[in-house]
């Protein structure tokens, strides 16, 4: 018997083929981890995996030996799960083990922490037919000594490696109990404050010019003599450094539990009937159900049409159908309100994943959803190899979120191999936004998936009225921030309403965007904007290379008033706080969210009102769902355009009408005001429209992608070399090209570059890359493997590293 197993380090993680003895062939299935030994050699044991099974037809007798097989004999992929991983492999032209890696948490992966524990067994009559092996008396005679110990303890004191299949036959007979135990000694620690048990009479005094530290002082001395985290206390570290440094505060270390918590809670709102319209796509959803076929819909709700509830209807009639689910969202700490409202209706069926959870939480949650203990899974990306059977429904919320593509090697789409999962699985697939990726609405488009439209809100809600503020013509009340703007704050201040404040995001630094006129030069041939280049002074493309000369003006209106220096979210808190003296303002950016908790902890204080305006970046725009929320207002709602990707207008178009729908969603109407440099963008020109704006502007926007063969209309690859000398990471760029050119037919695709990348030098390693525009087919995985090897081979001595993005989310 041949099995062909694929290991991390033996052989470079390439699969191989390695013989196993025949009592223990008939425990072997595909998807078994397993021990494994070189005959010869030092003995050495590594973990691999079970592709296949073959009959052994070579002459030559492999070196590799599988000395036992792991976690009860049973496969820790399941079918679809191996199917799956092999799909991702080839798709994304990556190595199987990685795919593999990928599909199992880590605590999974490693047998350092597997324990054995004496269940009930004693010395009595039944004995001997228990130990009717020397291996088996061995093994018990040791454990009723000891109770407990570590699978190597095991293996030392008796001598041997392989126990595995003998320990589980004791635990399948129900007198041993096998598991992982992760040290817990190894809890995190966080930094905790305390009032100074010696505070000075004047403290408060001495503080009054530093306001935020007064405040946190006054919450300090409500806890009295406990510690609290930051989050906890609402005050930065930097704030409560600085009064530790002063002496009124003590810090500490204290260990954090891991226990999933979003920091928000909402009293469980009273069950919902559906209305009319998710009435009929539920039904839709729930017939394919029962059908236990694949099929894929595309979920295109306007925000506030009550996606949500249609999911959790569905997932009860999945788990009524004795079947289970996947729910994806982007990121849980970012939506602790969608994430609470699914624990809220399944309790203990349901297994929410996150990326603050310990090992020990991370494997026990892997088990439960293996054993079928719990039925669904909802979790950012990886959650979609959770080890589930008999799936039903796999959901993806917010689909066009470009958190689902992993950046780092395996580099998959979590959505798209969501959909490979559901037809491995017989299973539906449902993608729900307000604003798909234009790849999802093209496949529906196309008849691929099925579309289920939600124009409307629920409840009669209206849809936000929507304003431009055109900056360079309009008075200021601040820096940042219209008259026109500031008048309908205070406007909603005054009838106690809320307000969200988005800031956009930081606009590219490398690439020019006028202040007079908003006008970004773009490339004539990529239509993405130019990036600067100091030596010589050159605006330059970096999917193709092209380059123009760069005069320090603006090349429409000639103004100099060029670069955008960015004014963070911080500098308009003071503004805002300059207007609205009295007012409470809650800042939600990277540097006030980087504790755990501390997300849901702000969206609760909004929630409660116990503020009224809510000032953010990106992070605000996210299926925040509060009723009290009448106005919304973006400053600077173009500058995300001047990012050199042709994704640009779709991530902006998308990001002001995921904002725009936070305004208005009960019965108070809300309005929306976006500050602008060019009022005359396609995309506020499809943002002003009054229905279906989405579709409009994903018609016009298609149509330039068509000409340009950018995604939907092909597929991109970008290949990327790397090296801490410019000149041979251009020559390894080169070398690719020319590779892929040689294979790619010119009705097949384009290949572009070599050209730097967006962010041309990162650590100190220059990038270079090479972007081919996929008309149709596929590139060969064999050729990509060989073409790879080559130019590692080639350009080894430079240090060249090389790395391949199918689908790219991100092409700087
Ligand atoms: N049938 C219903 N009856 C009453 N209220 C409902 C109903 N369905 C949904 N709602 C409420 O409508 C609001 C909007 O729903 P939800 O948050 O699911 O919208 P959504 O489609 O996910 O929007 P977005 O894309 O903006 O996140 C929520 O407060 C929800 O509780
Ligand atoms: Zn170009």
């Amino acid at each position: 018997m041949q099995v062909l197993t694929g290991a991390d380090k033996l052989f470079q993680g390439e699969p191989f083929v390695a013989t196993v003895s025949d009592s223990l062939k008939q425990d072997i299935l595909p998807g078994c981890m397993v021990l494994l030994s070189a005959k010869k050699g030092n003995g050495r044991v590594a973990i691999g995996y079970i592709l296949a099974l073959m009959p052994f037809e070579s002459e030559e007798v492999p070196t590799i030996e599988i000395l036992d097989v792991l976690h009860g004999g049973r496969p820790v992929l399941n079918p679809a799960l191996m199917q799956l991983t092999e799909w991702m492999a080839d798709y994304y032209l990556t190595r199987r083990i990685d795919t593999l890696m990928a599909a199992l948490p880590a605590a999974v992966r490693t047998t350092v922490h597997d324990v054995v524990e004496i269940k009930h067994f004693t010395l009595n009559a039944e004995a001997p037919k228990v130990i009717n092996t020397a291996l088996r008396r061995a093994i018990m005679q040791l454990m009723i000594r000891e109770k407990r110990l570590t699978v190597h303890q095991l293996q030392q004191r008796i001598g041997r490696k392989q126990l595995y299949r003998t320990l589980s036959e004791l635990e399948r007979g129900g007198h041993l109990q096998l598991t992982k135990r992760f040290s817990s000694t190894k809890a995190k620690q966080k930094s905790c404050y305390r009032l100074s048990l010696s505070l000075p009479e004047n403290a408060e005094e001495s503080l009054k010019n530093s306001p935020k530290q007064l405040e946190a002082i006054k919450i300090l001395a409500s806890f009295g003599n406990t510690f609290a985290f930051a989050e906890t206390i609402g005050s930065s570290r930097e704030t409560l450094n600085a009064l530790v440094k002063k002496g009124f505060v003590e810090k500490s270390q204290m260990a954090v539990t891991s226990h999933f918590t979003t920091g928000f809670s909402e009293t469980p709102q009273s069950t919902k009937t559906p209305t009319a319209s998710q009435q009929k796509a539920l039904e839709q959803l729930t017939h394919a159900v029962t059908q236990e076929e694949y099929k894929t819909f595309l979920l295109h709700g306007v925000t506030g049409s009550g996606k949500t509830l249609i999911y959790i209807e569905l997932l009860k009639k999945v788990l009524a159908a004795g079947k289970t689910a996947i729910v994806l969202v982007p990121e849980i700490a970012l939506t602790p309100q969608t994430a609470g409202r699914f624990r809220e209706h399944f309790h203990d069926d349901i297994t929410i994943l996150h990326s603050a959870m310990s090992n020990q939480e991370k494997y026990d949650a892997w088990h439960s959803l293996r054993l079928g203990k719990t039925k669904i899974a909802l979790g950012a990306r990886s959650t979609i190899f959770a080890p589930l059977e008999n799936l039903g429904a796999i959901i993806v919320d917010e689909e066009h979120d470009s958190a689902y593509k992993q950046d780092r090697n395996p580099r998959y789409h979590a959505r798209d191999t969501a959909i490979m999962r559901a037809m491995f699985s017989k299973a539906i697939c449902v993608l729900g936004s307000a604003t798909p990726s234009f790849e999802s609405y093209n496949n529906a488009v196309k008849g691929k998936y099925t579309l289920i439209n939600l124009p409307e809100r629920v409840d009669g809600a209206t849809m936000p009225a929507i304003t431009l503020v055109w900056m360079k013509g309009s008075p200021k009340a601040s820096a940042s921030i219209s008259e026109l703007l500031y008048s309908q704050i205070a406007l909603r201040l005054e009838k106690n309403e809320q307000v969200i404040l988005l800031q956009n995001r930081r606009g590219f630094a490398g690439s020019i965007f006028c202040l007079a006129c908003g006008h970004i030069p773009l490339c004539p041939f990529c239509n993405i904007p130019l990036v600067y280049h100091a030596t010589p002074k050159q605006l330059r493309c970096h999917y193709c290379g092209h380059a123009i000369h760069f005069t320090e003006s603006c090349m429409k209106c000639s103004s100099s008033n060029l670069f955008y220096k960015s004014s963070g979210t911080e500098r308009i808190e003071e503004e805002l706080q300059t207007l609205f003296p009295e007012e409470k303002i809650l800042r939600m950016d990277v540097d006030t969210t980087s504790a755990k908790g501390s997300h849901g902890r702000i969206l609760k204080e909004f929630h409660d009102r116990k503020a009224r305006i809510l000032l953010g970046t990106q992070m605000v725009a996210k299926g925040l769902d509060f009723p009290a929320v009448t106005l919304v207002g973006v400053l600077m709602a173009d500058i995300g355009l001047n990012i050199p990707d042709f994704r640009a207008s779709e991530r902006t178009f998308s990001l002001l009408t995921q904002v725009a729908g936070r305004a208005g969603r009960s019965s108070l109407p809300g309005e929306v005001y976006f500050q602008v440099y060019n009022m005359e963008n396609d995309v506020f020109t499809a943002l002003l429209q009054k229905e279906r704006s989405y579709e409009k502007f994903f018609l016009q926007e298609s149509a330039l992608r068509k000409e340009l063969h950018y995604p939907p209309a092909s597929r991109l690859i970008k290949f990327e070399c790397s090296a801490e000398e410019e000149n041979q990471a251009e020559a390894a760029a080169l070398y690719c090209k020319k590779s892929l050119e040689l294979q790619l037919p010119a009705e097949k695709g384009r290949v572009l570059g070599p050209a730097p990348a967006g962010i041309a030098k990162i650590r100190g390693r220059y990038r270079y890359h090479i972007l081919v525009k996929l008309f149709d087919g596929k590139l060969s995985p064999p050729f990509i493997k060989q073409m790879s090897d080559d130019i590692i081979a080639r350009f080894r001595s430079s240090g060249v590293l090389f790395s391949i993005d199918v689908d790219p989310q991100n092409l700087m």
